[in-house]
């Protein structure tokens, strides 16, 4: 393998040409340069996208954290693969502004572009050439690819994302897992600092999904921003460390996701004969408590709390200020002289909360 040294002309220091993949492991810059908020690959102020009368893309402020395997989740329709497509330059912004890795799209495009990979509505390849003829011809056509060190680039893509053993085969013989994988190949012929993949999984069977499903997942490992669009909540559960949720061209949710998990509703469940008291005290903790089925044991009361790391978020209730857990709620009922014969916490799921917040039923399939 040949390298050559040349001028970064973000750093302004010189860097080894980008034809090392693999093993795992690639030394990538760790801070961005001036332009972006210091920690954000991606950045997006108030974005928009309109399409006639429809507002495809609505206003959205999206946040992705260096480094992190990023889920932008959505029902079909919702505004993704639009977003994305502004993110890469491939269409305008009606209003709005987009930082990748520091620098302003589509402005800095030329400077933005060879330190991304992407895999945006599936990859065109001439199906009566090979996997690595294809790969040779895509990468030919970038400026940024020197010629000497093309094989050994394509090689190790190919390696990478476990394809060599096909690396001759024609590309219509591929599976579109296969296939898939090459496209993925494609955006890594050079290292790259972020991975935009949109649906990279969608109409691959369980044996496709479950492959790069798992080299997305190494693919971070290597130290790569890796962004990855999907409608399936199982999917972005399984593979990413942070998501954002849309629905109907509007960002509803987005962070960490064991913070997308803390945060939805909690909901009391109390069994108790007392139900006139116990509901006096629930409406004192800033509850607001409803009567329920009978049991033998008593009345069901349920009361949404809503709960933050497992303590009662008071809101703007003075008498609940000093509520800071479930079991300080059994305390209360029980000091009230409320006969507690049952008492439970119930989380809303994930996949409720995503619910609640698209207003529509989410694919939740494998
Ligand atoms: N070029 C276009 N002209 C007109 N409308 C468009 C265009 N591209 C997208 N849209 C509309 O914008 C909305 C958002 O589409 P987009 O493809 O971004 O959604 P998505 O979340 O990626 O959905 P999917 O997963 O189905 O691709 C949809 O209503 C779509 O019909």
């Amino acid at each position: 393998m040949t390298s050559r040294r040349r001028e970064d002309p973000l750093r302004g220091d010189s860097v080894e040409d980008p034809v090392r993949l693999a093993p795992a492991r690639t030394s990538l810059p760790t801070s961005l340069p001036a332009g972006g908020k210091p920690g954000l690959t991606i950045e997006t102020n108030g974005l928009s996208k309109r399409f006639g009368h429809q507002m495809a893309v609505d206003g959205i402020n999206l946040a992705v954290p260096h480094g992190s395997v990023f889920g932008f989740l959505g029902p079909n329709g919702s505004g993704k693969t639009t977003t994305i497509r502004m993110m890469l330059g491939l269409a305008a912004a009606t209003a709005g502004t987009v930082n990748v890795l520091g620098l302003e799209m589509p402005r800095r495009l030329h400077e933005v572009l060879p330190r991304v990979g992407a895999l945006v509505e599936g990859p065109a390849f001439y199906p009566f050439l090979s996997g690595a003829a294809n790969l040779h011809r895509l990468d030919a056509a970038s400026r940024h690819a020197p010629p000497a060190t093309r094989s050994a680039r394509v090689g190790q893509a190919l390696e990478r994302v476990g394809l060599a053993h096909a690396a001759g085969k024609r590309v219509h013989a591929y599976s579109l897992g296969m296939k898939q994988r090459l496209g993925i190949a494609n955006a890594l012929l050079s290292p790259r600092e972020l991975l935009v993949l949109d649906e990279p999984t969608n109409g691959l069977d369980p044996q496709g999904t479950r492959e790069v499903r798992s080299l997305v997942r190494s693919l971070a490992a290597d130290g790569a921003t890796v962004f990855v669009s999907s409608h399936l909540l199982a999917e972005v559960e399984q593979i990413c460390t942070h998501a954002a949720i849309m629905s109907a061209g509007r960002l509803v949710a987005q962070g960490p996701l064991a913070e997308l998990r803390q945060s939805g509703e909690a909901r009391f469940r109390l069994v108790t004969p007392d139900a006139g008291a116990a509901s006096g005290v629930l409406v004192r903790l800033g509850m607001a408590p409803v009567a329920g089925t009978r049991e033998p044991d008593g009345e069901v009361l349920t009361a949404v709390a809503p709960v933050s790391g497992g303590g009662v978020r008071p809101g703007d209730n003075p008498a609940a200020r000093d509520v800071a857990a479930p079991e300080d709620v059994v305390v209360r009922l029980v000091e009230a002289g409320v006969r507690v014969r049952g008492f439970s916490v119930e989380r809303e799921s994930l996949e409720d909360r995503f619910v609640a917040l698209t207003g529509e039923g989410f694919d939740v399939a494998q």
